[in-house]
């Protein structure tokens, strides 16, 4: 049984997503761990009322990133995960981190990368007068929302649309796209070819993995 941990600074409905996925069987692993930059994450509560250990670990109580990351690196690594997941993390993590989980770090970014990298994606699209907008599920790199898109959903972007309807679209195409990129992460063939994907800096083809004899 694969090992998950989660890093959350909010909500968390998207590590709910991957819990219920989890507990439901459809990914075939076990959150171990959900940690928290902020200790009022909401999503640390979805955690504990799922049995699942949490811990936060404020960035403010250290005086520089690096510093951050390795007390980060140390208390993930407590868990000894097999993949580290980003849920609505948002904290920008250094090189070292990246390094360190290398291949096995994935983080959902509510934009159609490389469209919109960074913060306030929404407003953005919205001001830009696109038609449409969604989501991306990506291997995280030093270059922040810059690693291989692993998996992306589209929505429309309507002309009344404000920043909560849009988010909302979008969070429902989250809850769909991440739990399964995870499951096939922790379906062995994804890992192997998410190393080669890494060396090489290709974006895995999706749809080769939608008939996966494994699914
Ligand atoms: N090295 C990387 N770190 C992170 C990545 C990445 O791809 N490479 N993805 C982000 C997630 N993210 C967008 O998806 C994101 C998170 C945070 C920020 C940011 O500017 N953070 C500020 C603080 C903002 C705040 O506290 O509200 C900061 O760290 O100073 C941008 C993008 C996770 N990390
Ligand atoms: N740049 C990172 C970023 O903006 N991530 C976004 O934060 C939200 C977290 O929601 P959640 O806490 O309900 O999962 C999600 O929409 C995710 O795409």
């Amino acid at each position: 049984m694969k090992s998950i941990v989660v890093l959350i600074s909010g909500s968390g409905s998207n590590l709910q997503a991957i819990i219920d996925a989890c507990s439901s069987g459809f990914i075939p692993a076990k959150v171990t761990a959900v940690i928290a930059n902020k200790a009022d994450a909401y999503g640390l509560v979805r955690a504990s009322d799922a049995g699942i250990a949490t811990e936060a670990l404020s960035h403010k109580a250290f005086s520089n990133r690096e510093d951050y990351d390795q007390a980060l690196i140390k208390t993930i690594d407590a868990y000894q995960p097999d993949l580290v997941v980003l849920a609505g993390f948002m904290r920008i993590l250094t090189p070292c981190f990246v390094r360190h989980y290398q291949g096995r770090l994935l983080n959902v970014h509510p934009s159609l990368l490389p469209k919109y990298q960074g913060l306030d994606t929404h407003q953005r699209a919205i001001d830009a007068g696109d038609t449409e907008h969604g989501c991306s599920v990506h291997f995280v790199t030093e270059q922040l929302d810059g690693g291989p898109v692993i998996l992306q959903a589209k929505v429309p972007l309507f002309s009344d649309d404000d920043v909560t309807s849009l988010a909302e679209r979008v969070h429902e195409q989250e809850h769909r796209i991440y739990p399964l990129v995870v499951r096939w992460f922790c379906q062995s063939r994804l890992q192997q070819q998410a190393d080669q994907a890494w060396l090489d800096g290709n974006v895995l083809a999706a749809n080769g993995y939608a008939n996966d004899e494994d699914d």
